[in-house]
């Protein structure tokens, strides 16, 4: 098997809101069509980490980010990067499901019609792809044109993640994006996830270790703004080099 390319790498990262140091020194290297999962406890800058890859945190006023993060081995904090153009490659899907209050069909095309995209023909074919990769076709064919908040929770956040492939990026974000879910549709979502990582690369916030161990190829434990530790998931929670990581896996604090 050819060795697979580094997709996403952050270099030295330092990441401020106002005089708070929330992301200190960060470097890691995530391969392309993996799933990455970030754990640990509540505020030591997963989320944060994340927006950085799709330039999320650019609204936070005081935000301010040092380092590099590269995709595709560019640096996506260069100056002549559109930012536009960037969250094309890198899509998001967050905790709470947040379809738009449209169509099931309109909310999958929207990013496509933003970008010009008018015919109808390739917005339905483009619209069928996406729902099916989102697994989420055969419950809502024959219903495209009912308002998307009628769906349930979990169908929502299929729903969200075809929004997002629907653009066609090469990565996806998820910030717990099963956290709101019943297990049932939590086991969805996982399951997608492990399809998904065929085509895609996938980073994964999670505050839930099991669901890091089941869905992930490599996690990476944060404490207080450090990235503490990366490695495959099996050696992480099975024999972690850093002893924060085992008492945060073995449940001693967070
Ligand atoms: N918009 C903001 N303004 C100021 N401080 C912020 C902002 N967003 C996050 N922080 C702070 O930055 C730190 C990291 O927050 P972040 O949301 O990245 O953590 P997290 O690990 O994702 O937490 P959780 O698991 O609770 O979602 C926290 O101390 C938080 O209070």
């Amino acid at each position: 098997m050819s060795k697979k390319q580094i997709k996403i790498e952050a270099r030295d990262v330092n990441a401020y809101y106002g005089s708070f140091h929330a992301l200190k020194g960060i470097n890691i290297a995530m391969e392309e069509r993996t799933v990455t999962a970030f754990i640990g406890p509540s505020g030591c800058g997963k989320s944060t980490f994340l927006r950085l890859f799709n330039r999320m945190n650019d609204y936070i006023d005081g935000f301010k980010t040092e380092g590099e993060i590269l995709l595709d081995g560019e640096n996506i904090y260069a100056r002549k990067v559109q930012v536009d153009e960037l969250r094309k490659k890198v899509g998001m899907v967050f905790q709470k499901p947040n379809p738009f209050p449209k169509s099931i069909y309109e909310n999958v095309v929207y990013g496509l019609k933003i970008q010009g995209i008018n015919s109808k023909a390739a917005l339905t074919e483009a619209a069928e792809i996406a729902l099916r990769q989102a697994a989420l076709w055969n419950e809502v064919k024959d219903k495209l044109n009912n308002s998307a908040l009628a769906l349930s929770g979990g169908q929502q956040q299929r729903l969200c993640i075809a929004r997002a492939l629907a653009i066609s990026p090469s990565v996806l974000l998820m910030d717990e994006p099963a956290s709101a879910l019943d297990p049932i549709s939590t086991a969805k979502i996982e399951e997608l996830i492990h399809e998904l990582k065929e085509q895609y690369t996938i980073v994964i916030v999670t505050h839930n270790m099991q669901q890091a161990a089941r869905v992930s190829d490599t996690t990476a434990f944060f404490y207080m703004g450090e990235l503490v530790e990366h490695a495959k998931t099996k050696t992480l929670f099975t024999n972690p080099s850093d002893k924060r990581t085992e008492d945060y896996i073995t449940g001693r604090f967070g």
